[in-house]
């Protein structure tokens, strides 16, 4: 049976959101914070064997979905998780108290996506998907409209502003479930 959010005693957040508009940044200061266990993804894939065939085109190793899950299950369902990647649509519904889309300026993603050495159709396709908000739409249909939440991820100012809200509902979260 599902485990409808509210129940754990601390909640999971999800950070989603283009590569390179600052979720890494965004979820260590978090960490930092609440204590709470940041998962990247991409590492936990690799270090935990969720990770299938090379693909060719994007010059990057898919994810072995169905494994990831089964691996982190456990973890997640303690609650006190950030989850941190750049796509969100196939995590269990369940598994998350509230959603954060951060999103950055093209021009400023383009600048910050070449300092990282993309080139071509690496840094094109990324562009896309942010002029598109591809990952908003795609968390807006994966999960219940009012835990998803946009956040502007363009500045320094932006990025402590964003880790006091989400900080402050997190304090907010704990009180409520004490
Ligand atoms: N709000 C911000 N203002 C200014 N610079 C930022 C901001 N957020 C992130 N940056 C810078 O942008 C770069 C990319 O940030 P970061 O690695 O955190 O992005 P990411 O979304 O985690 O990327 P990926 O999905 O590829 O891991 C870093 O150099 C970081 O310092």
């Amino acid at each position: 049976m599902e485990m409808p959010s509210g129940k754990r005693s601390k909640p999971n957040i999800m950070v989603t959101g283009t590569p390179g508009v600052g979720k890494s940044s965004l979820c260590e200061q978090i960490s930092e914070i609440t204590g709470f266990e940041w998962i990247q993804i991409g590492n936990f894939a690799k270090e935990n064997d969720c990770l299938d065939e090379f693909d060719e085109e994007y010059k990057c190793p898919v994810l072995n979905e169905d494994r990831l899950i089964d691996e982190l299950e456990e973890t997640m369902s303690g609650g006190g998780v950030i989850v941190d990647y750049h796509g969100c649509d196939f995590f269990p519904e369940r598994w998350f108290d509230i959603v954060f889309v951060l999103r950055t300026d093209n021009t400023q993603l383009f600048d910050r996506l070449r300092q990282r050495g993309y080139s071509g159709k690496k840094l094109e396709d990324n562009i896309q998907c942010e002029i598109f908000q591809t990952i908003l739409e795609e968390a807006k249909e994966s999960y219940a409209q009012e835990i998803v939440h946009e956040l502007q991820s363009n500045t320094p100012e932006d990025m402590e502003s964003n880790v006091e809200r989400i900080c402050s509902w997190v304090d907010l979260f704990l009180q409520n479930n004490e």
